[in-house]
């Protein structure tokens, strides 16, 4: 009889604890402040309030609201941070909570429903298909093994443009004719030969470029999902288009190199194919172990992220370094002295003359500073209800990091709007690199899902500004007066008018060419 009191005595005890510890909790979560933010309308929130370019009504909205503030767009609750501290939050301090990824619907059709890396939920495909990635594809070996074919590349493109000395030279589709042939000759051995795929290849860049604006637009759909079935801005419509059009290129490659094994197979070449990725795509595809198997799908994805990742990303930059060189001279002179104190005007650069540009690196690292490529990062979604500076965080909201704003924080930077590559050569600010190990700089992002082809993507920048800089002067055509470095919306945001300049040798051997 008194055990049995005793123990619903405990029982009545533990219930008693346990309904006073949820009540706590209860409290303490109603009592959580609320999120700064702007009110928006009903239903709708503050999506009629957006522009065409977020990442400055972002920064804008930051200004009045603070580093931390919610908008509602639609049914989302969505957030954005502009201060290192909350970035340092989400990318290291609760970086598993936050490494999922926000799936606009745009998104989720380009990348054959989330089956690549960029779009991939965190999951366990998604730590394979990075695995294999990061330590199979870009591996530092690999990367350096591909060396040749870069220079060959590289190469190619000077040549090109000796051809065109004294004509106007469109510089983003040069960069990305270059990045995406030296893409192919790693991916596939070899590159885009001809008229016909040259006109693939332009035709597939204005693909890259339409689809990035579509993904980076806010789509009425994605926040009103009762709305999606009648896709009110065509978005759907337009992205499926560009889909296909993505995916026949993808699907054209894939059986040229699939023929070009095949032929190379027969001629007893396989070792020199080893380097290819596509062919340690294949190896992965329906592999028996499933940790490491891999379906077309994913394939697929990995090429797309491969090309669109690597092409778009880095030719936009080129652009716009190339952009704030011509803008200003002083600048372009000192980058010229450094070429020609490392490189010599008897010789064409090299991948070993890189680490000793470092003037030329600030320079790039300022352009990133004012104009990164993604500038509010690619969108994440936390897996579980969370705290960020002391609010609740619903599960699934979605964040976007603003690095745009951080960019250019005048508390963190000293008069952020000049290009002064300096600063990146003084104490303070001289050994940030694109690591993200500082959160006050950005450009690649930082945490588990940081750029996975940073190692190729700094390279591959670096090697085709020194390239294209060394041999030639460049000049603005005579009747544009002053330069437009306006920015065009969208994931990846370039340059608003494309960068039109005219080359004139500087080197005294035309053999160098
Ligand atoms: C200038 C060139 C590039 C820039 C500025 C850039 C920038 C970025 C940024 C900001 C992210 C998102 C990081 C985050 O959310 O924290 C990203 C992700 C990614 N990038 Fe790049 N990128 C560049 C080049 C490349 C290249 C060359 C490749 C491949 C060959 C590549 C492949 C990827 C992939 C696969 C992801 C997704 C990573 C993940 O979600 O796990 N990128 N990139």
């Amino acid at each position: 009889m008194e055990k049995t009191l005793l123990n619903l005595f405990v029982s009545i005890a533990t219930l008693i604890i346990f309904w006073f510890w949820w009540k706590v909790k209860k409290i303490k979560k109603d009592l959580a402040p609320l999120l700064p933010g702007p009110r928006g309308l009903p239903i709708v929130g503050y999506l009629p309030f957006l522009g065409q370019d977020i990442h400055r009504d972002f920064t804008e909205l930051a200004s009045v609201y603070g580093p931390i503030y919610k908008l509602c767009l639609g049914n989302k609750m969505c957030l954005v941070i502009s201060s290192p501290n909350l970035v340092k939050e989400v990318v290291r301090d609760q970086d598993k909570i936050f490494a999922n990824r926000d799936l606009p619907l745009a998104a989720r059709i380009s990348s054959l429903g989330a089956n690549d890396i960029v779009w991939s939920p965190y999951n366990s495909e998604w730590r394979k298909m990075r695995k294999i990635f990061v330590r199979e594809i870009l591996s530092n070996k690999n990367i350096n093994a591909c060396y040749g074919l870069r220079k060959q590349e590289i190469k190619k493109s000077t040549r090109h443009v000796y051809d065109k000395i004294g004509q106007p030279i469109d510089i983003g589709q040069l960069a990305f004719m270059t990045s995406m042939n030296a893409l192919m000759s790693i991916l596939w051995g070899h590159t885009l030969e001809g008229e016909e795929d040259f006109k693939a290849a332009i035709e597939f860049r204005n693909l890259c470029l339409e689809m990035m604006v579509v993904i980076g637009k806010p789509n009425i759909s994605d926040y009103i999902p009762m709305l999606a079935r009648l896709d009110l801005q065509g978005l759907e419509r337009k992205v499926r288009k560009i889909s296909v059009g993505v995916e026949n290129f993808l699907n054209s490659l894939i059986s040229r190199c699939s023929n070009s094994i095949d032929n190379k197979q027969d001629q007893g070449e396989t070792n020199e194919l080893k380097r290819d990725i596509l062919q340690f795509l294949m190896k992965h595809k329906d592999h028996e172990d499933a940790s490491k198997s891999i379906t077309s799908s994913q394939l697929k994805g990995i090429l797309l992220d491969t090309v669109i990742g690597g092409t778009d990303t880095t030719s936009t930059m080129v652009e716009w370094t190339m952009a704030e060189l011509m803008l200003h001279q002083d600048v372009m002179l000192k980058v010229y002295e450094e070429l020609d104190k490392v490189v010599g005007s008897n010789n064409s650069v090299e991948e070993f003359h890189l680490p000793h540009l470092c003037y030329l690196e600030a320079v790039v690292k300022e352009t990133f500073r004012l104009h990164p490529a993604l500038p509010y990062l690619i969108p994440r979604r936390p897996s579980e209800t969370c705290t960020l500076a002391g609010y609740t965080i619903p599960k699934g909201s979605t964040i976007f990091v603003n690095v745009y704003a951080i960019h250019r924080d005048p508390v963190l930077w000293q008069n952020p709007l000049e290009f002064r590559p300096e600063r990146f050569l003084s104490e303070e600010t001289g050994n940030f690199d694109f690591s993200g190990a500082n959160f006050q700089y950005l450009p690649f992002g930082s945490g588990r899902r940081i750029c996975a082809g940073l190692p190729l993507a700094e390279k591959m920048l670096m090697y085709q500004l020194a390239s294209f800089l060394h041999p030639f002067d460049w000049k603005l055509p005579s009747n544009d007066t002053e330069l437009d470095l306006s920015d065009k919306a969208g994931i990846v945001v370039k340059i608003r008018k494309p960068l039109i300049a005219i080359p004139t040798p500087r080197l005294p051997n035309p053999d160098l060419y």
